[in-house]
């Protein structure tokens, strides 16, 4: 039977969690659930915020769903100790290179952005980070202390052209199935390795995606065009740390951080098999933890996400998106809230998207 990791994490993680597990169990399907501890939930209980269990369970699973982690309380801890370290070692051991992080605009949501509704009405932006790579993981690492006294913080930019070449071919290959065009964003004009960026998606383009348009921007540049002008994108490729954030910036276009879910993938291995991870693109929110007044649709759109990519479900996860949208015409959690809808907390708002699934 198939089979999903369920990870919930620390902070609003098992709070949005909740959520999107009431939409899966009403869809009713044959599915296997294996829930399990992660991240600082997991520090606190084992001592590791990626138990071996926890990471050979992810390995055999046709999918893992998880929810956020991170927090104050272990502001203290190593970095290799954190619970952050859990979706990093996550990403790095299963090899989850490529991820995915669609910018829609639902049309009843254009007036809750943050910019004017004709900028974003229609919106269908997709930003592919790499995600094992670059600064997040570059060696040399760390802080030491210099002789007089002071110290000197360190990381690495570093990317490879077999790092580059694969994400490309994957943001490449998902513009063929969309508009057909891809911005890569780098640092190109100060940075080896944004240069070594650049030439290689060209490289690929050149060599593969003729039929693909390929432009180039500065990372600065593309963090003020998507607030300029967000739908001149179609599909943007950058490295981990620009993904991270033009990804943050891009969720305000569609109203809130709370509405963007994420696909990370791993290579197709011999059998046909790709390991791959479901996560709304949110941390764990400490500010309005326990309070269950998170947005849990960008958990449900990863669960649908979930079910499209990795389980083949297409006709679920459509209608688990419709259902997102549908709810969001009738009521709204607090990071939407408008004066003429409801405002309802996390559970309020699942149950909504149930009744909207027309089962
Ligand atoms: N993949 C993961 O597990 C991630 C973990 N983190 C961790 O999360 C912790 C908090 O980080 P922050 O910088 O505060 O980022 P964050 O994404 O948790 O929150 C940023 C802001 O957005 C709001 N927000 C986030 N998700 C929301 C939702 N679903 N509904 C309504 N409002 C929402 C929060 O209340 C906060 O004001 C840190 O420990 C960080 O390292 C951050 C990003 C991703
Ligand atoms: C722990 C961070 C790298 C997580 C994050 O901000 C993200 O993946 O968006
Ligand atoms: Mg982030």
């Amino acid at each position: 039977m198939t089979r999903i990791l369920v990870l919930p994490g620390d902070g609003i993680g098992p709070e949005v969690m909740a959520a999107a597990l009431t939409v899966f169990d009403a869809l009713g399907l044959s599915v296997e659930l294996d829930h399990d501890l992660v991240g600082g939930a997991a520090y606190d209980a084992e001592g590791t915020p990626l138990p071996d269990r926890v990471l050979a369970k992810a390995h055999a699973a046709d999918a893992v769903l998880f929810g956020a982690v991170g927090g104050p309380k272990w502001d203290g801890v190593a970095y290799d100790l954190r619970p952050e370290a859990a979706i990093i070692g996550l990403r790095k051991h299963l090899d989850l290179f490529a991820n995915l992080r669609p910018a829609r605009v639902f049309d009843r949501l254009a007036d809750a952005s943050s910019l004017k509704p004709e900028l974003v009405r229609g919106l269908d932006l997709m930003i592919v980070r790499e995600s094992t790579g670059g600064v997040y993981f570059g060696e040399p690492r760390g802080i030491e202390r210099l002789p007089d006294g002071t110290e000197r913080g360190v990381n690495t930019e570093v990317y490879s052209t077999p790092e580059i070449e694969r994400v490309a071919r994957v943001a490449l290959d998902l513009a063929r199935r969309r508009q057909g065009r891809v911005t890569s964003v780098d640092k190109a004009n100060v940075m080896e390795s944004g240069l070594l960026w650049r030439r290689t998606v060209q490289a690929v383009r050149d060599r593969d995606f003729t039929d693909v348009a390929l432009d180039h921007l500065y990372a600065d540049n593309c963090a003020m065009q998507i607030v300029r002008a967000p739908k001149q994108f179609d599909v943007v490729v950058t490295g981990n740390l620009f993904g991270d954030i033009l990804s943050d910036l891009a969720s305000m276009c569609t109203g809130s951080l709370g509405l963007l879910p994420s696909a990370t993938l791993g290579p197709v291995d011999a059998d046909g098999r790709r390991p791959a991870l479901y996560e709304p693109i949110h941390g764990s929110a400490p500010d309005i933890a326990g309070r269950g007044v998170a947005n849990p649709i960008a958990q449900i759109l990863s669960l649908a996400m979930l079910l499209r990519w990795s389980l083949g479900l297409e006709e679920p996860a459509t209608r688990v998106e419709r259902a997102c949208e549908a709810a969001l015409a009738r009521v709204r959690t607090p990071d939407l809230a408008a004066p003429d809808l409801p405002t309802v907390g996390t559970r309020e708002m699942a149950d909504a998207v149930v009744r909207e699934l027309g089962l």
